[in-house]
């Protein structure tokens, strides 16, 4: 059971009570006839076939107030989306998937290319911005759910839960982001969020000064969780980073573009487990350690555009100081871990602190020597400006490769 404390300035809606999933099933279906509700998934293809889809898969079947699924499918074949077609079929609600690798999708890719619009990195920026351009084509739905594909501990009432707050036609809310304990198998993980984004947005207040989008983003019990929900609308003016920025970025769009009192976040699971990825020590092209980067020069970027100057010497500054913090919060993990007959290893603890102070550094260099690279996919009314019949044949084509393959 949860405390009912309100943290910092955007508003969290609590577990107080552990309400039956059936119950606010049953009002969400209610509330559906008003604000028809959808779902989307980017998944990969490959968590097709782990362990954690099939059994979400499982649980959303039996979701009864759902107007439309729509699913992104990256790293698919034609036999991989043949069986995606396959994967999903029992789904009693309405449900496309978007097949990014077959050649309809990759035409329109193209399209965009030549004309500067198209992403330009793969992944699940990319995938999360064709499903929402989808969403938008087919006017299906006004309140929106998304969540990652391999959740491990998933119960149909996270779902529930989530949509929730931006499904109720009482309350105003734009934006909802999740948030959870990523506790599992006797061990506190979220690893990036707990040791360098808390950390981070700490030192970032004592460095560059407290500031209301810090104060904002460290109000976010998990800033890094790919759980949120949000209207329709939200969609046309977001500009989200294809990389792992994804997360931060939409965080950092929403405090752009509404009042906090629009904003809110919302307890989704007691508990959340899902595949963990090494910490890629000597790697920074891959696992957390391109995810660090990613994300700090989100939070640099973001910081750029309020008017602060960064320079090598306030890197070090801040490597430093985050250093410092981040080593501190090491003792208060461990202690909570201790008092809850939980595991904490400080050895890797200490290693991952290490290599994410190092990233810093290397973000911020990165930062001081491409200042006008930026991993921003364009706003869907750009592209809506510059080809005003894009969404509609993007629509078509996720039809036409559904009628195509379909068994
Ligand atoms: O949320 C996070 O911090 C990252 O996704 C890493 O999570 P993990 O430590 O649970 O693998």
């Amino acid at each position: 059971m949860a405390d009912f404390y309100q943290n910092g300035i955007t508003t969290t809606l609590h577990n107080l009570s552990n309400r039956p999933v059936e119950e606010i099933e049953s009002e969400l279906l209610t509330f559906s006839k008003k604000r028809p509700l959808g779902l989307l998934l980017p998944s990969l293809f490959s968590e097709l076939e782990g362990k954690a889809m099939p059994k979400i898969t499982e649980q959303i079947k039996q979701v009864p107030y759902l107007n439309e699924i729509v699913i992104g499918l990256d790293r698919a074949d034609l036999a991989q989306y043949k069986h995606a077609l396959r994967f999903f079929k029992d789904l009693p609600q309405h449900h496309r998937i978007l097949w990014n690798d077959g050649p309809r999708l990759k035409a329109l890719d193209a399209e965009l290319a030549k004309m500067g619009l198209a992403p330009k990195e793969m992944g699940k920026g990319r995938n999360v911005w064709y499903c929402m351009g989808y969403i938008l084509a087919t006017g299906r739905s006004e309140s929106i759910a998304l969540h990652d594909c391999d959740i491990l501990t998933y119960d149909r009432s996270l779902l529930a839960r989530l949509i929730y707050p931006v499904a109720n036609p009482l309350f105003n809310y734009e934006f909802c982001k999740g948030f959870y304990a990523r506790v599992a198998d006797g061990k506190i993980n979220g690893r990036v969020s707990r040791l360098l984004v808390t950390p981070l947005l700490r030192a970032l207040k004592r460095t560059v000064g407290n500031n209301e989008y810090l104060e904002y983003m460290d109000s976010f019990r998990y800033p890094l969780a790919g759980e949120f929900s949000f209207r329709r609308d939200v969609l046309n003016d977001i500009r989200i980073p294809s990389d792992w920025g994804l997360e931060i970025g939409v965080l950092s769009e929403m405090h752009r573009n509404y009042s906090h009192n629009r904003l809110c976040q919302v307890d989704i699971a007691d508990n959340y487990d899902h595949k963990h990825q090494d910490l890629s020590l000597h790697n920074d092209q891959g696992g957390l350690s391109k995810m660090s980067i990613d994300i700090t020069k989100a939070l640099f970027r973001k910081l750029a555009t309020q008017g602060f100057t960064f320079s090598t010497e306030s890197f070090r500054t801040l490597k430093a100081t985050y250093f410092r913090i981040a080593l501190d919060f090491i003792e208060t993990y461990h202690n909570d871990a201790l008092m809850n007959g939980l595991v904490l290893d400080i050895h890797s603890e200490e290693k991952a602190v290490e290599m994410f102070a190092q990233n810093i550094m290397k973000a911020g260099q990165s930062f001081l020597d491409n200042p006008m690279e930026t991993p921003f996919i364009p706003s869907w009314n750009r592209v809506s400006s510059a080809i005003p019949d894009f969404l509609d044949r993007l629509k078509d084509a996720v039809e036409l490769d559904y009628q195509e393959h379909k068994q």
